[in-house]
């Protein structure tokens, strides 16, 4: 029986990975990274919440906890910020100072010109910078939201400029997702922000408001949204449970893309309200059929 050696084993992508933010997002990217080992020997994870700072602690996933961004990057090979959108700039403008020649920067953010433009002031030519998305997550945020397997066989979309990381550094971020799990695609930062305004950020913002106008019902319907609510209602309340000032940050950092997609799916609902009206049922099915078949053509792809 060959013996297996531990040190036959292929050295980790990085040295030390450090994670900034180790919420939902970063913590899973930890647990993946401490399970298999591949990633990188060594972990360090920065929060500026003591509470999270003493979870991750106990959770067991990272080597180092502190809440000192610029010291704990001095030694990293790899920094991964997954804090909220509208905090990437301000932890980019303290870390990017400290990090050592060579070190990659990378992000996590939903939204991708926003933050680009929010980092690019304080990029260094002698740090990469590769934007990147894991299209991929839960209602629940936090690190005891965390879990090492959320990123199996989901998107996680790069967006490289040109003009900000050499193709080796490209490929780290890339084989890094990979063995997060994730299947990889490039694509350009503004492409990417109307593409997730229709699947991610519209889907979000109309959860978010069905559940304000149900609420808004209240006098009327309350105990019946409580105690009636099946499966169709809450499957809107599962995404409409997710963190505040993540979605804010997304939804006004990504202005443009999504106003003209709810612009599209208002001038839809319209649509849809006047073949009701009218009693036009062909455009009714019609619009029934496809969102059956999209359903479907989804749970094929899950499955490949
Ligand atoms: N939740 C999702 O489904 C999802 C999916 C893909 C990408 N993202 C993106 O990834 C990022 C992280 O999302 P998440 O869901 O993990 O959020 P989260 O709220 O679970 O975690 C964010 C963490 O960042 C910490 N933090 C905030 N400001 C900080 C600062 N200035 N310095 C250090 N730590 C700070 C918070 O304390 C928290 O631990 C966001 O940019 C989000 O848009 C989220
Ligand atoms: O599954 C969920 O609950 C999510 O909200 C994940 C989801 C999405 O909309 O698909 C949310 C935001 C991200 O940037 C990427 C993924």
């Amino acid at each position: 029986m060959p013996v297996t050696d531990s040190s036959d084993a292929p050295a980790p992508l990085f040295d030390t990975l450090v994670v900034i933010g180790p919420g939902l997002i970063g913590a899973s990217v930890l647990h993946r990274a401490r399970r298999d080992r591949t990633i990188a020997r060594r972990l360090v994870a920065v929060d500026i919440n003591p509470a999270f700072r003493e979870r991750v602690r106990e959770l067991g996933i990272a080597d180092e906890v502190t809440g000192d961004a610029a010291a704990a990057v001095a030694d990293a090979d790899c920094v991964m910020l997954c804090v909220p959108v509208g905090a990437m700039g301000e932890v980019a403008a303290t870390v990017i100072p400290a990090m050592k020649p060579g070190a990659i920067l990378t992000d996590t953010g939903s939204t991708k010109v926003a933050v680009i433009e929010a980092i690019r002031p304080f990029l260094r030519p002698d740090i990469p910078y590769v934007p990147a998305h894991p299209m991929a997550g839960t209602e629940y945020s936090g690190p005891d939201a965390g879990f090492a397997t959320l990123f199996d066989n989901r998107w996680c979309l790069l967006t490289p400029l040109p003009d900000s990381a050499p193709t080796d550094s490209v490929e780290a971020v890339r084989t890094l997702w990979q063995l997060c799990g994730a299947r990889t695609r490039d694509m350009a930062p503004e492409h990417h922000d109307r593409v997730c305004a229709i699947v991610s950020h519209l889907p979000h913002l109309l959860a978010f408001t069905i559940c304000g106008t149900a609420d808004d019902l209240a006098d009327e319907t309350r105990s019946e949204v409580l105690e009636f609510a099946a499966s169709g209602f809450r499957d809107f309340t599962r995404i409409a449970a997710s963190d505040p000032i993540m979605w804010r940050d997304i939804f006004l950092s990504n202005r443009e893309a999504i106003l003209e997609m709810l612009s599209r799916f208002l001038e839809d609902a319209q649509a849809m309200a006047r073949a009701i009206r009218w009693g036009d049922s062909d455009y009714i099915v019609d619009r029934i059929e496809r969102g059956r078949s999209i359903r479907r053509s989804l749970l094929e792809n899950r499955q490949a």
